[in-house]
């Protein structure tokens, strides 16, 4: 007689991390071994990329601004910026974001970030949790901002960016 295979699910044990072990760390970022237990309880590594700085009073690493562009007669845009990646060895085309400073909120970094990247002056309308956006490599946390730019305003008419050194971006509205 054939043996029975059990179609019983396995009671699985709550997971968590056991260790964080630093393999190499750069001036941005760090490469770590974490050690965490399985759901059958067995001990495996995991290999996690995190962000250097303890920042004091940030509720996450950065944000990523969703910002539309409001004008009399016109439909409303979505502005994006293109911008060489390293990573990619490419260009894309992405919501403008950046880091959030020491002590400095979610809504004032997308409007910082907002403007030195786009040139234009917005209005928070909504501001997420900070969300974990690709758990399976990094712990790096993001608030998506939900933003109106007022098109008809003078300050909005001719939007100049403000970027610092390395800074190559490029507007585009859709
Ligand atoms: N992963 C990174 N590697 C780098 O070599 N440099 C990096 C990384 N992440 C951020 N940075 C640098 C690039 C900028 O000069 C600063 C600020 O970043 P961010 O806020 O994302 O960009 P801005 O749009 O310039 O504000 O950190």
């Amino acid at each position: 007689m054939a043996a029975e295979t059990s179609t019983e699910v396995p009671k699985t044990a709550r997971q968590f991390v056991l260790k964080e072990e630093v393999i190499v760390e750069r001036k941005w970022l760090k490469l770590e071994e974490t050690t965490y237990t399985d759901p059958f309880g067995k001990t495996r590594t995991w290999e996690t990329v995190k962000r250097t700085g303890n920042k004091k009073g940030v509720s996450a690493d950065g944000v990523a601004v969703i910002a539309v562009l409001q004008r009399t007669l016109h439909y409303d845009c979505i502005v994006l910026v293109k911008q060489f990646r390293p990573p990619i060895n490419s260009y894309c085309l992405e919501f403008p974001a950046g880091l959030i400073e020491e002590n400095e909120t979610a809504e004032s970094a997308a409007l910082r970030e907002l403007e030195e990247e786009t040139g234009y002056k917005g209005e928070v309308i909504e501001c997420t949790p900070a969300l974990c956006l690709d758990p399976g490599l990094s712990n790096s946390t993001t608030h998506i901002v939900s933003v109106i730019i007022n098109g008809d305003e003078a300050e909005n008419t001719r939007p100049k960016q403000k970027l610092d050194d390395g800074g190559t971006l490029c507007n585009c509205s859709f």
